[in-house]
């Protein structure tokens, strides 16, 4: 048949289409990632990671395989936290990478990764540096919040009321001269010490049952609030639980990461899902 293989993953679920390209030579046009992620008219989900060389880009990177991450919508991101663990795992269940430690590139810049024999993942996310403060309005309602930059930018709002009960089916308002290429909001509960619950409206997508950028976002805000930059918490999502730790100029994100399934797309749609 020669169809454009796929897999289908997701982290605390997030979830993605990967496509194998390894020499980058698949045309991933903005309507093709569109028809894809549509969960009627493609196979659904929050975004694709293309897997292909760094060295068949443009993109420097001192690892062998680079994450073109892709939005719903189509569009670009830099960096996708929860995307970057199901990238990892597929490259080891697929005999591309080695279990424990290795590095991934991302528009974002590298991410070293630790594959673990359960099955979950770590990733080295960088700084996430806090940027200042903006608004978001949700339903006619403002919610003031720190704005943080985890390589893809973030506007994380902590409060008092239970965050299950916001409507986030419309995107929220935000201050596109803070955010001229768009942002990621995050709304979150203390649970506890070192414990966080946090829903999210991704740019790009709507709302998701995850975002792990939003995640190391979420908890170093926290602790900015709290009078401090280093620290460890959990953070409950939708999806499942990740961990996180925030340092001065770096962070870590662990949680799961799963493959649900592979195939072949077909060539026809494809073709057709390019125009
Ligand atoms: N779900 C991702 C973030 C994906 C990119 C984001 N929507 C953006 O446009 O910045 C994650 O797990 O970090």
């Amino acid at each position: 048949m020669g169809g454009i293989e796929f897999l289908k993953g997701h982290g605390t679920q997030n979830d993605f289409v990967l496509l194998p390209d390894p020499a980058g030579r698949l045309e991933l046009t903005e309507a093709r990632v569109a028809a894809l992620c549509d969960r009627r008219r493609g196979l659904g989900a929050d975004g694709v990671l293309r897997v292909v060389r760094a060295a068949a880009l443009d993109e420097p990177s001192a690892g062998e395989w680079f994450m073109d991450y892709r939005n719903a919508d189509g569009s670009i991101a830099e960096m996708c936290g929860n995307g970057v663990r199901v990238f990892a795992r597929y490259l080891v269940d697929a005999g591309l990478a080695a279990e424990g430690e290795f590095v991934v590139g991302t528009r974002a810049g590298d991410r070293p990764v630790v594959v673990h024999p359960d099955r979950s993942v770590t990733v080295h996310m960088g700084p996430a540096t806090i940027t200042g403060t903006s608004v978001t309005v949700v339903a006619g309602r403002p919610f003031s919040g720190v704005a943080v930059d985890v390589g893809n930018p973030h506007l994380v709002s902590l409060l008092d009321d239970d965050v299950a009960d916001l409507d986030l089916r419309d995107q929220p308002d935000f201050d596109h001269d803070v955010f001229p290429h768009g942002v990621n909001l995050e709304f979150v509960n203390r649970l506890g010490e070192g414990a966080l619950r946090m829903r999210v409206h991704e740019r790009g997508v709507g709302e998701t049952r995850a975002c792990g950028t939003g995640t190391v976002a979420a908890v170093a805000a926290a602790f900015h609030l709290a009078g401090t930059d280093t620290g460890a918490s959990t953070v409950d999502v939708p999806g499942g639980r990740v961990e996180v730790t925030v340092s001065r100029g770096a962070s870590t994100l662990s949680g799961p990461a799963e493959i649900v399934a592979r195939g072949e797309l077909d060539e026809a749609w494809w073709a057709a899902a390019g125009s």
